[in-house]
């Protein structure tokens, strides 16, 4: 149903195969397949609700799928969020997730953490190695700060944050755990355009240090402005994917956004079934309402 299929290549970063998320009776995801390459910008949208921030779980170790498996660069990750971490992906949440009581450089230091050998033992007594991985991680999160443009407000505590200062330290903390894969929820949420605007040169600048990048958004000027590639969920299958003037101009996208029905749409056939279910015991009710008014 798709308009492009992706091929794996060597410098595959991402694929998710087959992911299937089902709480209960709900099935939130369906045999979703999503590849990321090195040097590529994608986008995720689809309607509220379609299941692009249970994918994005599915990815990250926080929910184990149903079914399908998620790869990064070759190896099946193990759904365990701080082993996908390890492993080179790094995440923001749809709801900034801060240490509002902490100072910025603070912040992004704890994002360092999977990156840092030493042990407790080593940080209690301060042992010349910790004071050596110490050092070298405030360096990264102060090159990283400078690089989102921060470096000034190192030490304000991140509550004291403008907005868009906030979403752009829970990027930099998620850099600092030195991905090859970093996915956004709705980076832009709440941001005036010139906001938006700043984010999206930031995303262009994360993806030419080659970082590749998976985002989720609900501006479409924004994502179709930045995405090499875009994937469309509706009721948690894959609708559509392509570049984004393919996806901008699918009509089954503009349809599923209006939530017009169009043929072959993801849950058209259950509503079909509901709507004659429905219809049945409409007549069957109106028979027999005859039949007793004939008696
Ligand atoms: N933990 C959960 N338990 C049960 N149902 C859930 C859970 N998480 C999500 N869902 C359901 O799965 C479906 C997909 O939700 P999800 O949040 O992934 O959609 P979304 O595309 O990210 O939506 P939005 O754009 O509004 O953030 C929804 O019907 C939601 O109610």
């Amino acid at each position: 149903m798709t308009t492009m299929t992706t091929t794996k290549t060597a410098t595959t970063v991402l694929d998710a195969n087959g992911v299937t998320m089902r709480f209960g009776g709900l099935t939130a995801v369906r045999n979703v397949d999503l590849t990321v390459n090195t040097g590529e910008i994608v986008g995720l949208i689809g309607p509220n609700g379609a299941g692009k921030t249970t994918f994005f779980n599915c990815l990250t170790g926080l929910y184990v799928p149903t079914e399908g498996k998620v790869s990064y660069k070759g190896t099946v990750l193990p759904p365990k969020p701080h082993l996908v971490t390890q492993a080179g992906i790094a995440r923001t949440f749809q709801n900034i997730r801060l240490f509002a009581n902490m100072t910025v450089l603070e912040n992004v230091l704890v994002g360092r953490h999977t990156r840092t050998k030493e042990g407790l033992w080593s940080a209690l007594l301060r042992l010349p190695g910790f004071t050596k991985a110490e050092n070298a991680s405030r360096e990264r999160a102060m090159e990283l700060l400078d690089f989102i443009g921060l470096a000034d407000k190192a030490d304000h505590l991140a509550r004291n944050l403008p907005y868009g200062d906030q979403r752009k330290l829970e990027i930099a903390r998620a850099l600092a755990s030195d991905p090859g894969l970093l996915l956004l929820d709705e980076p832009t949420a709440g941001m005036n355009p010139q906001e938006t605007r700043v984010t999206e040169e930031l995303i262009f600048a994360i993806r030419d240090q080659g970082i590749a990048v998976l985002v989720i958004e609900h501006d479409m000027r924004f994502i179709f402005n930045l995405c090499d590639r875009v994937a469309c969920l509706v009721q948690g299958e894959k609708l559509v994917e392509g570049t984004a003037t393919e996806v901008q101009s699918d009509e089954r996208v503009v349809a599923a956004y209006l939530g017009t029905p169009f043929e072959g749409a993801p849950g058209a056939e259950e509503a079909v079934e509901v709507e004659a279910a429905e219809a049945d015991a409409a007549k069957t009710a109106t028979t027999s309402t005859e039949e007793e008014d004939t008696r």
